[in-house]
């Protein structure tokens, strides 16, 4: 599933139009009817609750649903196909009409829902006279019709007396800033209805791209979303005030996207996975496998205070499926954790005052490395004394696969953006797993900046370092050097917990470990880690008791 932003839409649009002749009146009539189908399903469903069906004979279905419920369904993303419904409705909706061709879309679901038997009111921002042309020419056949419409004065007021819904096609994918006028006052008052919203294409308020939020801005129910998702309706805050997501066909075929633009972004789902990442989602492994078959990760992490996060990244990986774990860690912390995980390798790699690393012990790394397949470094580290150099030269003498988490990502922006131009002698891929606070320290710019455009920046970075990069938080990003991105949908916010990001980082490393490459690592690790914070929740009381070793427990 490809993600957009509104200019390549406009591109893809451009295309169908130019290219192929499609007349553009094609493609609103098809947006407007697959507005009216979703509003006449949201009618149809109104009262019903959803059955939640998904076998995991462990987990039941009052977990499920609980959870489910805690979870929220605001964000969540789907396309299923929708066959019309036969009923008529005792519903009266109002649709808010802007100007664009948003607006046009809200005039073509008017007829449809008009024919439907729902009763109408149109609520125009501005004079219908200014409305672009394809809008234009539905607002006559709209008025020849006979529905009914008022044309919204700031002055006046709009109580929406007797709704049961509102359709907010007030501004879409040409939005451009805070709504203004006669825009924000009906967003304003359409929030203040408590009427259920339905938005089309996108909720007017959100910026399509980045996903930020201008105020005022529409609080949805559901979005109906027109050929392809938008960027913006994926990540946070603008998830959030889409509502249910749904994406219809306009008669723009979503494969147009498909190397068509310098960035790719995806929705990361199990077809992605499997389609266009490869990656066997069964795990399927060879009958004569054995522990050298499925790789030995060097796992480099913890000191004595923080001890918790090399074991539960240890743990992790062999969670994960790598044949072989080995930590490496400092001296004075190995007698406290032998037994701790029997499966595990320990290797007593530093000398640091009180259980800390050193800056000799990179000699030590770099000969543990010699017989490992991959090398992890970072959680649970601390700072210490020209860690920097010590991280630059394990860079420079080992050619093994590599994931930097935690302080090692801290240490690389110490460094500057230098750090990875200058040693090109390398070949082995490395993945960087920032948080957000981190990989504004990465990138030199404020956490907030980071978070009002999250694809944006990790596809950057990724470009520029030539690294595979996972930006974490809820919609976790992976950006690869190539230009992809992959926004994963897994996962739940009882994972904002500590350690979890450590338990991230085992799993990307053993699946490194195994073979996959470095995209299909980052993404499929960050779709696992997310699942198994999923079944964690669902075996406790509530979500939010879950704790990073539980997932260990679901991988
Ligand atoms: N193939 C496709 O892609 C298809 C697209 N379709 C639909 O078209 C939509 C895009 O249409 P669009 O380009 O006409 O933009 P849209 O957002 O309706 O209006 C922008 C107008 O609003 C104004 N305006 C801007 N910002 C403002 C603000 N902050 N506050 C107040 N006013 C503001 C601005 O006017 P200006 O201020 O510049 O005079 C501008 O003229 C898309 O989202 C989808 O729904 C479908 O029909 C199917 C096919
Ligand atoms: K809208």
């Amino acid at each position: 599933m490809y993600v957009v932003t509104a200019e390549q839409m406009r591109e893809l649009d451009e295309h169908v139009i130019g290219s192929w002749g499609v007349p553009s009146v094609c493609l609103m009539e098809n947006a407007g009817k697959a507005l009216a189908e979703e509003v006449l399903h949201f009618c149809q469903n109104r009262q019903s609750k959803e059955q939640v069906t998904n076998g995991n004979p462990l987990i039941s279905d009052e977990a499920r649903v609980a959870f489910d419920r805690w979870k929220g369904t605001r964000g969540q993303i789907s396309n299923d196909a929708f066959s019309r419904g036969e009923k008529t409705f005792a519903e009266h909706w109002y649709i808010l009409v802007g100007k664009g061709n948003n607006g046009g879309d809200g005039l073509v679901a008017a007829r449809h829902l008009w024919e439907a038997g729902v009763g109408i009111t149109l609520v125009f921002a501005e004079c219908p006279k200014g409305l672009s042309e394809e809008a234009l020419l539905e607002y006559y056949t709209a008025e020849a019709m006979g529905i009914p419409s008022i044309l919204f004065t700031e002055q006046g007021d709009v109580t929406f007396t007797g709704g049961t819904g509102i359709i907010d096609a007030l501004l879409g994918t040409g939005s451009k800033g805070a709504p203004r006028h006669a825009y924000a006052s009906l967003i304003q008052a359409a929030n203040d209805s408590g009427l259920p919203i339905i938005s089309a294409d996108i909720p007017s308020g959100l910026h399509a791209d980045t996903g930020t939020l201008y105020e005022p801005h529409i609080r949805a129910e559901r979005t109906v979303c027109f050929a392809l998702l938008k960027r913006g309706l994926t990540q946070f805050p603008g998830a959030e005030a889409a509502g249910q997501i749904k994406v219809r066909s306009v008669g723009i075929p979503p494969q147009l996207a498909e190397g068509r633009f310098r960035e790719t972004v995806y929705l990361l789902t199990e077809d992605v996975l499997s389609e266009k990442l490869k990656v066997d989602l069964t795990q399927r492994r060879a009958e004569d496998g054995h522990k050298g078959t499925y790789g030995h990760v060097l796992l480099v992490a913890g000191t004595l205070a923080m001890s918790g996060a090399g074991l539960l990244s240890c743990r992790a990986a062999l969670r994960s499926g790598s044949g072989l774990v080995t930590w490496a860690l400092p001296s004075e912390l190995l007698p406290h954790v032998i037994g701790a995980v029997p499966e595990l390798m320990l290797a007593a790699a530093a000398e640091g005052m009180h259980g800390t690393w050193n800056r000799a012990s990179a000699q030590n790394i770099i000969k543990l490395a010699e017989n490992r397949d991959v090398i992890a470094i970072g959680p649970g580290l601390g700072r210490f004394e020209e860690d920097t150099d010590w991280l630059s030269q394990i860079y420079k003498e080992t050619d093994l696969p590599m994931v930097i988490d935690a302080d090692g990502l801290n240490m690389l922006a110490e460094a500057g953006s230098d750090f990875f131009k200058h040693i090109d002698s390398r070949k082995a891929p490395v993945i960087l797993t920032p948080h957000p606070g981190e990989m504004a320290r990465l990138a030199g710019v404020s956490t907030q900046e980071i978070q009002q455009n999250r694809i944006d920046h990790a596809l950057s970075y990724s470009a520029k370092s030539g690294v595979t990069l996972v930006l974490k938080g809820s919609r976790t990003v992976i950006a690869t050097p190539e230009g992809n991105a992959y926004i994963n949908m897994t996962g739940h916010a009882g994972m904002g917990t500590g350690g979890t990001g450590d338990v991230l980082t085992g799993v990307i490393a053993s699946l490194l470990a195994q073979g996959y490459s470095a995209e299909q690592a980052a993404a499929f690790g960050v779709y696992l880690h997310g699942k198994a914070g999923e079944t964690a929740a669902m075996m406790r009381t509530h979500p939010a008791g879950v704790m990073a070793g539980d997932l260990t427990e679901y991988l």
